[in-house]
Protein backbone atom coordinates (compact mmCIF):
# COMPACT_ATOMS: atom_id res chain seq x y z
CA UNK A 1 0.00 0.00 0.00
CA UNK A 2 0.94 3.48 -0.54
CA UNK A 3 2.52 5.52 2.48
CA UNK A 4 -0.14 7.99 3.98
CA UNK A 5 0.29 11.39 4.06
CA UNK A 6 1.81 13.25 7.15
CA UNK A 7 -1.05 16.04 7.78
CA UNK A 8 -1.09 18.65 11.17
CA UNK A 9 -4.46 20.07 12.01
CA UNK A 10 -4.02 23.16 13.60
CA UNK A 11 -7.06 24.09 15.53
CA UNK A 12 -8.25 27.76 16.01
CA UNK A 13 -11.86 27.49 17.04
CA UNK A 14 -14.88 28.34 15.41
CA UNK A 15 -18.68 26.37 15.10
CA UNK A 16 -16.38 23.14 14.10
CA UNK A 17 -15.48 23.19 17.36
CA UNK A 18 -18.84 24.74 18.81
CA UNK A 19 -20.99 22.99 21.01
CA UNK A 20 -24.86 23.54 21.56
CA UNK A 21 -27.36 22.68 24.92
CA UNK A 22 -29.38 20.35 22.51
CA UNK A 23 -28.91 18.06 19.42
CA UNK A 24 -30.84 20.57 17.69
CA UNK A 25 -29.59 24.21 18.83
CA UNK A 26 -28.04 25.30 15.60
CA UNK A 27 -28.18 28.84 16.73
CA UNK A 28 -27.27 30.83 20.01
CA UNK A 29 -24.81 27.65 20.52
CA UNK A 30 -21.30 28.48 22.18
CA UNK A 31 -18.26 28.50 19.58
CA UNK A 32 -14.55 27.55 20.34
CA UNK A 33 -15.37 24.73 23.15
CA UNK A 34 -14.10 21.59 21.88
CA UNK A 35 -10.31 21.12 21.66
CA UNK A 36 -8.76 19.72 19.22
CA UNK A 37 -8.10 16.29 19.66
CA UNK A 38 -11.55 15.14 20.45
CA UNK A 39 -12.14 16.88 16.71
CA UNK A 40 -9.35 13.69 15.41
CA UNK A 41 -11.60 11.33 17.65
CA UNK A 42 -14.73 12.15 16.19
CA UNK A 43 -13.90 11.27 12.65
CA UNK A 44 -11.90 8.06 13.14
CA UNK A 45 -12.16 7.37 9.43
CA UNK A 46 -9.49 9.65 8.95
CA UNK A 47 -7.31 7.41 10.21
CA UNK A 48 -7.37 5.40 7.02
CA UNK A 49 -6.08 8.62 4.54
CA UNK A 50 -3.58 10.14 6.67
CA UNK A 51 -1.90 10.51 9.64
CA UNK A 52 -2.86 12.58 11.61
CA UNK A 53 -2.06 14.74 14.35
CA UNK A 54 -3.23 17.86 16.27
CA UNK A 55 -2.45 20.97 17.46
CA UNK A 56 -4.47 23.77 19.29
CA UNK A 57 -2.71 26.71 17.91
CA UNK A 58 -6.12 29.51 19.04
CA UNK A 59 -9.41 28.44 20.50
CA UNK A 60 -11.65 31.46 19.27
CA UNK A 61 -14.44 32.36 17.98
CA UNK A 62 -13.30 34.09 14.74
CA UNK A 63 -14.93 37.37 14.60
CA UNK A 64 -11.99 37.85 16.68
CA UNK A 65 -9.33 36.94 14.95
CA UNK A 66 -6.37 39.78 14.65
CA UNK A 67 -3.16 40.87 12.71
CA UNK A 68 -1.51 38.98 15.66
CA UNK A 69 -3.08 35.71 15.38
CA UNK A 70 -2.45 36.04 11.66
CA UNK A 71 1.29 36.23 11.88
CA UNK A 72 1.66 33.75 14.33
CA UNK A 73 -0.14 31.23 12.38
CA UNK A 74 1.76 31.93 9.16
CA UNK A 75 4.98 31.76 11.56
CA UNK A 76 3.97 28.16 12.59
CA UNK A 77 2.37 26.48 9.63
CA UNK A 78 5.95 27.60 7.74
CA UNK A 79 7.79 26.21 10.63
CA UNK A 80 5.45 22.97 9.87
CA UNK A 81 5.61 22.84 5.86
CA UNK A 82 9.87 23.02 6.27
CA UNK A 83 9.57 19.76 7.83
CA UNK A 84 10.45 16.86 5.58
CA UNK A 85 7.37 14.77 7.43
CA UNK A 86 4.93 17.16 7.37
CA UNK A 87 2.97 17.07 4.00
CA UNK A 88 0.05 19.17 4.80
CA UNK A 89 -1.48 21.09 7.07
CA UNK A 90 -5.51 21.70 7.50
CA UNK A 91 -6.66 24.82 9.80
CA UNK A 92 -9.83 24.59 11.58
CA UNK A 93 -11.66 28.03 11.59
CA UNK A 94 -14.02 30.16 12.04
CA UNK A 95 -16.15 31.20 9.05
CA UNK A 96 -17.06 35.02 9.73
CA UNK A 97 -13.58 35.51 8.62
CA UNK A 98 -12.13 32.09 7.14
CA UNK A 99 -12.21 33.96 3.74
CA UNK A 100 -9.57 37.04 5.01
CA UNK A 101 -7.14 34.34 7.11
CA UNK A 102 -6.87 31.92 4.08
CA UNK A 103 -6.19 35.10 1.90
CA UNK A 104 -3.49 36.13 4.21
CA UNK A 105 -2.01 32.88 4.04
CA UNK A 106 -2.03 32.37 0.45
CA UNK A 107 0.53 35.54 0.79
CA UNK A 108 2.30 34.63 3.26
CA UNK A 109 3.33 30.94 3.07
CA UNK A 110 6.47 29.75 1.74
CA UNK A 111 5.18 26.96 0.19
CA UNK A 112 4.15 24.51 -2.14
CA UNK A 113 2.73 21.91 0.23
CA UNK A 114 -1.17 22.02 0.27
CA UNK A 115 -2.70 24.62 3.12
CA UNK A 116 -6.35 23.50 3.50
CA UNK A 117 -8.91 25.85 5.54
CA UNK A 118 -11.61 24.01 7.15
CA UNK A 119 -15.19 25.28 9.13
CA UNK A 120 -18.61 24.57 9.51
CA UNK A 121 -21.57 26.35 9.53
CA UNK A 122 -23.50 23.51 12.44
CA UNK A 123 -21.89 23.20 16.08
CA UNK A 124 -20.20 19.73 16.67
CA UNK A 125 -23.28 18.47 18.66
CA UNK A 126 -25.91 19.19 15.89
CA UNK A 127 -28.22 16.51 14.24
CA UNK A 128 -26.40 16.20 10.74
CA UNK A 129 -23.72 18.19 12.10
CA UNK A 130 -21.04 19.10 8.44
CA UNK A 131 -17.81 19.59 10.93
CA UNK A 132 -17.14 16.29 10.38
CA UNK A 133 -17.19 15.58 6.44
CA UNK A 134 -15.84 18.72 6.12
CA UNK A 135 -12.94 18.11 8.20
CA UNK A 136 -12.34 14.56 6.91
CA UNK A 137 -12.34 15.93 3.38
CA UNK A 138 -10.13 18.67 4.51
CA UNK A 139 -7.52 15.79 5.21
CA UNK A 140 -7.64 14.10 2.08
CA UNK A 141 -7.06 17.28 0.22
CA UNK A 142 -4.32 18.59 2.32
CA UNK A 143 -2.69 15.20 1.47
CA UNK A 144 -3.60 15.10 -2.55
CA UNK A 145 -0.10 15.48 -4.80
CA UNK A 146 -2.79 17.53 -6.95
CA UNK A 147 -3.46 20.23 -4.35
CA UNK A 148 0.07 20.89 -4.42
CA UNK A 149 1.07 24.66 -5.73
CA UNK A 150 -2.15 26.01 -6.19
CA UNK A 151 -2.09 28.49 -3.33
CA UNK A 152 -4.64 28.10 -0.34
CA UNK A 153 -7.35 26.40 -0.07
CA UNK A 154 -11.05 26.20 1.33
CA UNK A 155 -13.04 23.00 1.21
CA UNK A 156 -16.69 23.08 2.74
CA UNK A 157 -20.02 21.37 1.23
CA UNK A 158 -17.70 19.26 -0.42
CA UNK A 159 -16.49 22.14 -2.61
CA UNK A 160 -13.26 23.35 -3.22
CA UNK A 161 -12.78 27.18 -3.16
CA UNK A 162 -9.10 29.59 -4.02
CA UNK A 163 -8.75 31.76 -1.05
CA UNK A 164 -8.43 34.34 -2.96
CA UNK A 165 -11.49 34.42 -4.36
CA UNK A 166 -13.91 32.81 -1.87
CA UNK A 167 -16.38 34.63 0.18
CA UNK A 168 -18.94 33.99 2.91
CA UNK A 169 -22.28 35.01 1.18
CA UNK A 170 -24.79 33.71 3.57
CA UNK A 171 -25.45 34.04 7.23
CA UNK A 172 -26.74 30.29 7.94
CA UNK A 173 -26.29 28.03 4.73
CA UNK A 174 -24.12 25.11 4.38
CA UNK A 175 -23.37 26.18 0.77
CA UNK A 176 -22.07 29.65 2.51
CA UNK A 177 -18.58 30.03 0.67
CA UNK A 178 -18.76 31.00 -2.41
CA UNK A 179 -16.98 32.72 -5.55
CA UNK A 180 -18.87 35.08 -7.31
CA UNK A 181 -18.16 34.64 -10.96
CA UNK A 182 -15.54 33.04 -10.79
CA UNK A 183 -16.66 29.94 -9.12
CA UNK A 184 -14.84 27.39 -7.29
CA UNK A 185 -11.57 25.01 -8.01
CA UNK A 186 -13.47 21.84 -7.93
CA UNK A 187 -15.27 19.26 -5.74
CA UNK A 188 -14.61 16.73 -2.80
CA UNK A 189 -16.31 13.22 -4.15
CA UNK A 190 -15.84 10.00 -2.84
CA UNK A 191 -12.58 9.95 -1.23
CA UNK A 192 -11.13 12.42 -3.33
CA UNK A 193 -10.23 15.97 -4.79
CA UNK A 194 -11.28 16.77 -8.69
CA UNK A 195 -9.80 19.88 -9.88
CA UNK A 196 -11.00 21.99 -12.99
CA UNK A 197 -8.64 25.02 -12.61
CA UNK A 198 -6.03 26.45 -10.36
CA UNK A 199 -5.64 30.63 -9.53
CA UNK A 200 -3.37 32.63 -11.99
CA UNK A 201 -2.73 35.60 -9.53
CA UNK A 202 0.65 35.57 -7.44
CA UNK A 203 0.64 33.30 -4.40
CA UNK A 204 2.56 31.21 -1.83
CA UNK A 205 5.84 29.73 -2.94
CA UNK A 206 5.78 32.86 -5.40
CA UNK A 207 4.93 35.87 -3.37
CA UNK A 208 7.12 38.65 -1.90
CA UNK A 209 5.79 38.70 1.19
CA UNK A 210 7.96 37.42 4.37
CA UNK A 211 6.27 37.93 7.41
CA UNK A 212 9.12 35.95 9.33
CA UNK A 213 10.36 39.10 11.05
CA UNK A 214 7.34 40.57 11.74
CA UNK A 215 5.37 41.20 15.12
CA UNK A 216 2.87 43.98 13.80
CA UNK A 217 1.43 44.78 10.54
CA UNK A 218 0.67 48.34 9.54
CA UNK A 219 -3.08 49.95 10.70
CA UNK A 220 -4.88 49.40 8.03
CA UNK A 221 -8.89 49.99 8.39
CA UNK A 222 -11.88 50.28 5.98
CA UNK A 223 -14.82 53.04 5.52
CA UNK A 224 -17.83 51.98 3.83
CA UNK A 225 -19.74 53.84 0.95
CA UNK A 226 -24.00 53.85 1.17
CA UNK A 227 -26.03 57.06 0.17
CA UNK A 228 -26.27 60.47 2.18
CA UNK A 229 -22.65 58.69 3.56
CA UNK A 230 -20.16 62.08 5.26
CA UNK A 231 -16.29 62.10 5.68
CA UNK A 232 -16.69 60.96 9.89
CA UNK A 233 -15.34 57.75 8.93
CA UNK A 234 -12.23 58.77 7.30
CA UNK A 235 -11.33 61.14 9.15
CA UNK A 236 -12.00 59.40 12.44
CA UNK A 237 -9.42 56.46 10.91
CA UNK A 238 -7.06 59.41 9.99
CA UNK A 239 -6.67 61.04 13.50
CA UNK A 240 -6.47 57.42 15.05
CA UNK A 241 -2.92 57.16 12.61
CA UNK A 242 -3.97 54.47 9.95
CA UNK A 243 -1.39 54.30 7.66
CA UNK A 244 -3.98 53.33 4.85
CA UNK A 245 -8.10 53.09 3.94
CA UNK A 246 -9.67 50.59 2.05
CA UNK A 247 -12.86 52.70 0.72
CA UNK A 248 -15.77 50.15 -0.03
CA UNK A 249 -17.33 51.98 -2.17
CA UNK A 250 -20.64 51.98 -3.94
CA UNK A 251 -20.76 50.39 -7.56
CA UNK A 252 -17.43 50.51 -9.61
CA UNK A 253 -15.74 52.10 -6.36
CA UNK A 254 -17.46 55.46 -6.93
CA UNK A 255 -16.75 58.47 -4.76
CA UNK A 256 -19.22 60.74 -3.12
CA UNK A 257 -18.31 64.33 -3.26
CA UNK A 258 -19.27 64.56 0.52
CA UNK A 259 -15.98 61.60 1.10
CA UNK A 260 -13.34 62.47 -1.53
CA UNK A 261 -11.95 64.95 -0.29
CA UNK A 262 -11.36 63.90 3.17
CA UNK A 263 -9.95 60.87 1.20
CA UNK A 264 -7.32 63.55 -0.72
CA UNK A 265 -6.86 64.73 2.41
CA UNK A 266 -5.55 61.22 4.29
CA UNK A 267 -3.38 60.54 0.92
CA UNK A 268 -1.30 63.98 1.49
CA UNK A 269 -0.86 62.79 5.08
CA UNK A 270 0.71 59.99 3.31
CA UNK A 271 -1.64 57.44 4.00
CA UNK A 272 -2.36 55.25 1.59
CA UNK A 273 -5.90 54.88 0.09
CA UNK A 274 -7.63 51.71 -2.06
CA UNK A 275 -10.54 52.18 -3.92
CA UNK A 276 -12.44 48.64 -3.26
CA UNK A 277 -16.56 48.25 -4.03
CA UNK A 278 -19.09 46.54 -1.93
CA UNK A 279 -20.88 44.98 -4.76
CA UNK A 280 -19.18 41.73 -3.76
CA UNK A 281 -17.67 41.07 -7.58
CA UNK A 282 -16.49 43.00 -10.29
CA UNK A 283 -13.39 45.13 -11.16
CA UNK A 284 -12.95 48.27 -9.86
CA UNK A 285 -11.09 50.22 -12.96
CA UNK A 286 -8.22 52.46 -12.44
CA UNK A 287 -9.04 55.69 -13.75
CA UNK A 288 -12.72 54.63 -13.92
CA UNK A 289 -14.83 55.71 -11.52
CA UNK A 290 -12.09 58.64 -10.15
CA UNK A 291 -8.75 59.72 -11.45
CA UNK A 292 -6.29 57.82 -9.41
CA UNK A 293 -3.46 59.04 -11.43
CA UNK A 294 -4.08 62.27 -10.56
CA UNK A 295 -5.25 61.21 -6.62
CA UNK A 296 -2.46 59.23 -6.43
CA UNK A 297 -4.90 55.92 -5.13
CA UNK A 298 -4.87 52.67 -5.50
CA UNK A 299 -7.28 50.52 -7.48
CA UNK A 300 -8.73 47.40 -5.72
CA UNK A 301 -9.44 45.20 -8.84
CA UNK A 302 -11.27 42.61 -8.16
CA UNK A 303 -11.06 42.14 -4.38
CA UNK A 304 -13.09 42.50 -2.29
CA UNK A 305 -12.47 45.23 0.59
CA UNK A 306 -11.68 42.94 3.63
CA UNK A 307 -9.21 41.25 1.24
CA UNK A 308 -8.16 44.32 -0.24
CA UNK A 309 -6.99 45.86 3.53
CA UNK A 310 -5.04 42.25 3.88
CA UNK A 311 -2.99 42.61 0.83
CA UNK A 312 -2.55 46.85 1.53
CA UNK A 313 -1.13 46.07 4.91
CA UNK A 314 1.54 43.46 3.41
CA UNK A 315 2.03 45.98 0.66
CA UNK A 316 2.21 48.53 3.07
CA UNK A 317 5.34 45.96 5.11
CA UNK A 318 7.59 46.46 1.57
CA UNK A 319 6.81 50.28 0.16
CA UNK A 320 5.17 53.12 0.63
CA UNK A 321 4.79 54.38 -3.21
CA UNK A 322 1.34 53.92 -4.98
CA UNK A 323 2.61 52.19 -7.96
CA UNK A 324 4.53 49.66 -6.58
CA UNK A 325 1.24 49.08 -4.35
CA UNK A 326 -0.98 49.26 -7.55
CA UNK A 327 1.67 46.65 -9.40
CA UNK A 328 0.78 44.47 -6.09
CA UNK A 329 -2.83 44.84 -6.61
CA UNK A 330 -2.58 43.69 -10.37
CA UNK A 331 -0.41 40.54 -9.62
CA UNK A 332 -2.04 39.42 -6.29
N1 LIG B 1 -20.02 29.08 11.49
C1 LIG B 1 -19.07 29.66 12.21
O1 LIG B 1 -17.97 29.16 12.32
C2 LIG B 1 -19.42 30.97 12.86
C3 LIG B 1 -19.03 30.96 14.33
C4 LIG B 1 -18.21 32.14 14.79
N2 LIG B 1 -18.90 33.39 14.64
C5 LIG B 1 -16.87 32.13 14.09
O2 LIG B 1 -16.70 32.63 12.98
O3 LIG B 1 -15.96 31.57 14.65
Amino acid sequence: ADKLPNIRILATGGTIAGSGATSTTTVGYTAATVGVQKLIDAVPEMKTVANVSGEQVFQIASENMSNEHWLKLAKRVNELLGQDDVDGVVITHGTDTLEETSYFLNLTVKSKKPVVLVGSMRPSTAISADGPINLYNAVILAGSPDARGRGVLVSLNDQISAAREVSKTNTSTMDTFRSPDLGMLGYMQGNKAYFYRSPSRRHTADAEFDVSKLDRLPQVDIVYGYANVNRVAVDAHLKAGVAGLVHAGVGNGSLANTVKPALVDARKQGVMVVRASRTGSGIVTRNGEANDDELDFVAADNLSPQKARILLMLALTKTRDSREVQRMFREY
